[in-house]
């Protein structure tokens, strides 16, 4: 997993310089944040909606919900590259939070 991951990244910084007519990253970091948002927000309505159909247990559904959640992270990972953040700084942030309850975390914010 965490391999795919460095993989990926790697792949989308050096898209960062690629030319645009020939890479779909690079065409997305041409067009500019607005356009890699708008893909993150189709790519989220598209995810609940295949989650949605998933729950009748059908198979196919299930595979369309694995696709969905895949191009989701695509764009999400692309956004944090174009901003020039690194997938790290979410794992550790991810990692920072284990053992820690939502519950807990909430109360704790509520009560500031
Ligand atoms: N993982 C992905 C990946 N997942 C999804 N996509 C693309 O994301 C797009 C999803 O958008 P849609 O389903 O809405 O399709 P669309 O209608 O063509 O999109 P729009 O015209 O609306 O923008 C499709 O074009 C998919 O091909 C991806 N494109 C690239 N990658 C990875 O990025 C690497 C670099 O890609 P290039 O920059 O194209 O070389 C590839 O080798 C892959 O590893």
């Amino acid at each position: 997993m965490s391999d795919t991951l460095e993989q990926l990244t790697e792949i989308l910084e050096q898209r960062r310089s690629a030319d645009p007519a020939h890479s779909y990253v690079a065409s997305l970091h041409h067009k500019g944040l607005n356009k890699i948002l708008e893909k993150i927000g189709e790519e989220a309505t598209e995810t609940i909606l295949a989650a949605k159909d998933a729950q009748t247990g059908v198979e196919t559904h299930r595979q369309a919900v694995i696709a969905e959640t895949a191009d989701l992270w695509f764009h999400s990972l692309v956004m944090l590259s174009h901003l020039g953040i690194a997938h790290d700084d979410v794992l550790n942030e991810l990692a920072r939070r284990f053992g820690v309850s939502g519950l807990d975390e909430k109360a704790a914010r509520s009560a500031d």
